[in-house]
Parts: structure tokens; C-alpha cells; sequence
């Protein structure tokens, strides 16, 4: 029997930086890890789409050369030497990840499926585990819907995809979410034809202005998205699926991606053994993260029951350590949680969205926008498409949506203003760097004190004087 202060369950982006804070803090530490160390970012989730994507934007800069005078070039792809760059930037980051540098940390890390077996204990492989504290930090897997006849063919998740050496030719995308969008253009920009189905409306949580500009551009680019298209029937075999819309049209292709959302990855831990209420949606916490119906047990990250992001399994890590290992009353927010869908353009949110901030804020909600066509950095590199959003109440930003190159990037000063609680003006007074595209996000706040300063009768009036008494 192994008897620690602290039980981790998932060594990925929560369970990880978990580990490793509460380690170096003094904690003694259990990490369980079934699968691969790293977890779903790593492995099968953000690494190796954003590795993908990257050889995908080099591919594309090859054929849009025209409007700067390079003659455009059909690119020739290697899809084996694509993917063993993916491979290869996984085990560039692995190391970070790895069993010997948590163990240097001190922790002490079991490979293999942990299960609760009471309320403060936990078996794996057949070693019992007794901990102060339990968190489970099991992540999610695919969600495959119940579609008629999709069992009976080879479909790929993105456990899979990753690993595909021969390029499909043509792939069909079930989900039209952030991981189908991104899939998408990944793939197109490779050479692939590529049909994303989508039940109801692509990118819906997002901006449906900002959604449309990026789905406009996936379209020009050749991606075939079809919407409020739900599938009936899935039917063939490997190299030949067919999948039967609603409608009644068949659509073929020869692999098939099911993005269709995450079920959290519960199952293996027996939880009522432990009295752990959970839903399908994640472990029942409060907002400090605590299990509602055993005070042992925390859960965070994907397992936690909401949003999915790895930025914010790490911020759930940090909120558990405060209340774990000092006592100290936490809460876990999300008004101030980023999130980036990394397609071309990108889709980047913090806060609410427009219609989210009018239900919430009604009259006192002013929006505030900027193109990046009045950029000049944007001109200068030929990206003048995109759009920035401001939601403010009360002189403060409420939520902001951009949608345009690097808007990853854009949200971060955004994120900290609406985190920090700072006012419009911190940022519209901030000096940037010229040509830089931060400069829009300065410029769409400018706009909230443009006409009050500008178009004042007040302003002009007292400018008058000041200059009549000037020597
Ligand atoms: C294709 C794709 C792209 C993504 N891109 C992004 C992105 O760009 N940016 C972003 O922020 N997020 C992205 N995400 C989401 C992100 O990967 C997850 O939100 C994040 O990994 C969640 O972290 P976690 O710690 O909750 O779970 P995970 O990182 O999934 O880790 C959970 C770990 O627990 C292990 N485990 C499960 N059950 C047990 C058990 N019983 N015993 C022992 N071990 C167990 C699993 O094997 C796994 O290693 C993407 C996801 C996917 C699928
Ligand atoms: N850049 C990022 O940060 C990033 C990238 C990828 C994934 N992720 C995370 O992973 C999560 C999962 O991504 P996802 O895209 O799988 O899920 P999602 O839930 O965001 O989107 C799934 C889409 O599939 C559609 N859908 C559901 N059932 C369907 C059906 N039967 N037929 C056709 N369409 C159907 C839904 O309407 C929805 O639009 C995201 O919510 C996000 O948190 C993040």
C-alpha cells in the first residue's frame, strides 16, 4: 500500500502541471498514467494539429504567391515526410512530459489504469494507492454518434489521423467544431478534397460573423463545408465510405474523421466506488473544482465538465494546488479563459460573444469594431481580411472576438485586460510597435473614446481657450 498526500489520475495538461507544481511545492506525489505521458495535447490533440497545420501554411504560401510577384507552383507533397514532422515535433516536446523528468521533480509516477476501489483509495495494476487527496484529471476521448451503420466502417478519430501515412483522397469530416474545421484545412492545403458534414452550423459556439469569414475563406480554398446536413446513414468499407445525409444525398469518400465532439474518459474509474457523482458531461465539481458528494476527490481539466482546453486544464491545476496543498479557498472562473480555433484566418475568443454580452448586458452593451483593412501591417502582408470586436460595459471590455491572421496572438493582451479587470483606456493609451497588427486591437479601442473626444462641442470649446491664453 502506498500512502501519499496527493493522487493524481492523468498525466496530461492538468494532471502534469499538477504534478509538477505540487511536487516542487513539497507535496508527495502519485501520478497514474494509462496511456502515454502528455495525454491527449500531446499526442493525438494540439501538437500534432498545429504540426499539421504549420506544414499546410507552407504548402499554401507556395500556391499564393501571385499578388507578391512569386510565380505560384504546384506544391509536391510528401504526406509520410508530413506526418514524420508531426511525429518529430511530438518528440521534441515529449521530453518535457516525460515519466524521468516528473520523477526528477520527485514524483512518483505508476503506469496503468487507475479505479477507485473506496472513498480514498485506488488500485492499479494491482497496487493500492491511499491519498489525502484524489484528482482526476482522466481527460476525453471521441464521441462517436449513433449514426446507423457508422460501427461497420474504419473511421478515423483523432487518435488515429495522426498516424495515416498515405494521403486519403478524399476525406470526409463528420463535425464541423474546431477540431473538423482545423482537420479540414489542414488537409485541403495538402491536396486532399475534402467534405466536412455538419448537423447543424459549422464553428457554432463562435461569432456567426466572425464564423463566416472563416468559413468563407476554408470554401474559396476548396474545403466542401455542408450544413444543417445531419447524417443518416453510414455505409462501405476501407477506401470506400459512403455517408447519407438527411436529404437523402450520398456523399463518398475514401477515409472518414468523426469530430463530432468529446465524451469525458470516466469509465475505467468505477466512481461510484468512491461515492463520485458524475454526468456524461464530466465529474459533478463546484466551482472549486471539488466533487459535490466526496470532499477527497477533485477533477480538472476535460474531466472537470467544461470547456476543453489545455490552457485551461493548467489553469485548473493551479486553482487545486491553492485549495490542496495550502487550504486556501479557490474558485475556478471562466470569463477570462481564451480560446483559439487555429484555422487561416484564426478565430480567437475570450469573454462573451456579442450575442452572449447583449443577453447579459442588454442596453449598457456598446460594440466596438475594427478591420484589418485599415492595418497597415495586414496591407503590407497581403491579409487585410478580419475583424475585431469589442463588448463593453461601463468603459470595460466584457468580451472580445477577432477573426484575422495571428488572432491567437491579438487575444492575449485582451485575456490579461479582462482577467485584470482593466479599463478600455489601458489599452488604447498603450504604445505599440509600428507596422504591427497588435495595432488593431489599439485601434478598436481608440474608437470608444473617438467620439468623445472628437465630435465634443465641450472638447473644442475648452481647446479654443486653452490656445487664445497660450504665449
Ligand atoms: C485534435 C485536437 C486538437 C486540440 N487542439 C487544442 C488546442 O489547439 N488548444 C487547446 O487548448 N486545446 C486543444 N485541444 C483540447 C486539449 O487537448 C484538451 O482540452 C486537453 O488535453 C485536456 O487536458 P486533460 O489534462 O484534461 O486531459 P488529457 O490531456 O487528455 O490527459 C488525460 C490523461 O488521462 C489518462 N487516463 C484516462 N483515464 C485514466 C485512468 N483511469 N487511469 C490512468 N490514466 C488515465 C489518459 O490516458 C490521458 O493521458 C485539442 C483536442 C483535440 C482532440
Ligand atoms: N484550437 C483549439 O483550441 C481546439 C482544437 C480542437 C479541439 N479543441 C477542443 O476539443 C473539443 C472538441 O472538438 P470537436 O470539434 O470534436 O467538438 P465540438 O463539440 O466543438 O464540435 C462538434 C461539431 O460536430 C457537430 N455534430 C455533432 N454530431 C454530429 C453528427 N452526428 N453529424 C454531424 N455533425 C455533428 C456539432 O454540431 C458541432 O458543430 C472542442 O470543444 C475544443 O474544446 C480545441
Amino acid at each position: 500500500m502506498i500512502e501519499t498526500d496527493l493522487c493524481i489520475i492523468g498525466a496530461g495538461s492538468g494532471g502534469l502541471s499538477l504534478a509538477a507544481g505540487a511536487a516542487q511545492m513539497g507535496a508527495r506525489v502519485v501520478l497514474i498514467e494509462g496511456a502515454e505521458m502528455g495525454g491527449d495535447c500531446l499526442n493525438t490533440g494540439c501538437v500534432p494539429s498545429k504540426a499539421l497545420l504549420a506544414a499546410a501554411k507552407q504548402a499554401h504560401a507556395m500556391t499564393t504567391g501571385a499578388r507578391f510577384g512569386i510565380t505560384p507552383v504546384v506544391p509536391q507533397v510528401d504526406f509520410a515526410a508530413v506526418k514524420d514532422h508531426v511525429a518529430r515535433t511530438i518528440a521534441a516536446i515529449a521530453p518535457m512530459d516525460s515519466q524521468e523528468r516528473f520523477e526528477g521533480f520527485g514524483v512518483q509516477v505508476i503506469r496503468g489504469w487507475a479505479r477507485f476501489t473506496s472513498t480514498d483509495e485506488v488500485e492499479v495494476g494491482g497496487q493500492r494507492i491511499r491519498a489525502r487527496r484524489f484528482v482526476i484529471a482522466t481527460g476525453s476521448v471521441a464521441a462517436i454518434p449513433p449514426i446507423a451503420g457508422i460501427e461497420t466502417v474504419p473511421f478515423l478519430t483523432n487518435e488515429t489521423i495522426f498516424a495515416l501515412h498515405v494521403a486519403p483522397s478524399h476525406l470526409i469530416i463528420l463535425g464541423g467544431g474546431p477540431i473538423g474545421m482545423e482537420m479540414a484545412q489542414a488537409h485541403r492545403r495538402l491536396g486532399v478534397p475534402v467534405t466536412v458534414i455538419e448537423a447543424a452550423r459549422a464553428l457554432g459556439r463562435e461569432d456567426p460573423e466572425l464564423a463566416a469569414l472563416v468559413l468563407a475563406n476554408l470554401r474559396a480554398e476548396g474545403v466542401v463545408v455542408l450544413e444543417d446536413a445531419p447524417a443518416v446513414q453510414i455505409a462501405g468499407e476501407a477506401g470506400a465510405i459512403a455517408v447519407t445525409l438527411k436529404e437523402g444525398r450520398v456523399i463518398h469518400g475514401s477515409h472518414l474523421l468523426v469530430a463530432t465532439g468529446r465524451r469525458v474518459a470516466l469509465e475505467r474509474l468505477d466512481l461510484a466506488a468512491a461515492g463520485v457523482e458524475a454526468t456524461p458531461r464530466g465529474v459533478t465539481v463546484g466551482a472549486d473544482l471539488r466533487s459535490v458528494s466526496n470532499r477527497r476527490v477533485y477533477a480538472i481539466g476535460d474531466a472537470a465538465g467544461g470547456a476543453q482546453f489545455t490552457h485551461l486544464a493548467g489553469y485548473h491545476a493551479g486553482v487545486v494546488i491553492r485549495s490542496i496543498l495550502l487550504g486556501l479557498p479557490a474558485k475556478a472562473a471562466t470569463h477570462h479563459i481564451p480560446r483559439v480555433t487555429y484555422t487561416d484566418p484564426e478565430l480567437a475568443q475570450v469573454g462573451l460573444t456579442e450575442a452572449e454580452a447583449r443577453a447579459t448586458h442588454g442596453a449598457a452593451l456598446q460594440v466596438l469594431r475594427a478591420e484589418f483593412t485599415h492595418n497597415d501591417r495586414a496591407l503590407a502582408e497581403g491579409r487585410a481580411e478580419g475583424l475585431i470586436k469589442l463588448m463593453v460595459v461601463k468603459g470595460r471590455p466584457v468580451g472580445v472576438s477577432i477573426c484575422g491572421p495571428q488572432a491567437g496572438e491579438l487575444i492575449g493582451v485582451w485575456a490579461l485586460a479582462i482577467a485584470a479587470r482593466l479599463k478600455l483606456g489601458a489599452v488604447a493609451g498603450m504604445v505599440l510597435p509600428y507596422p504591427t497588427l497588435g495595432e488593431v486591437s489599439k485601434r478598436a479601442a481608440g474608437a470608444y473614446f473617438s467620439p468623445k473626444l472628437f465630435d465634443n462641442p465641450w472638447v473644442k470649446r475648452a481647446v479654443r481657450l486653452v490656445q487664445r491664453f497660450l504665449p
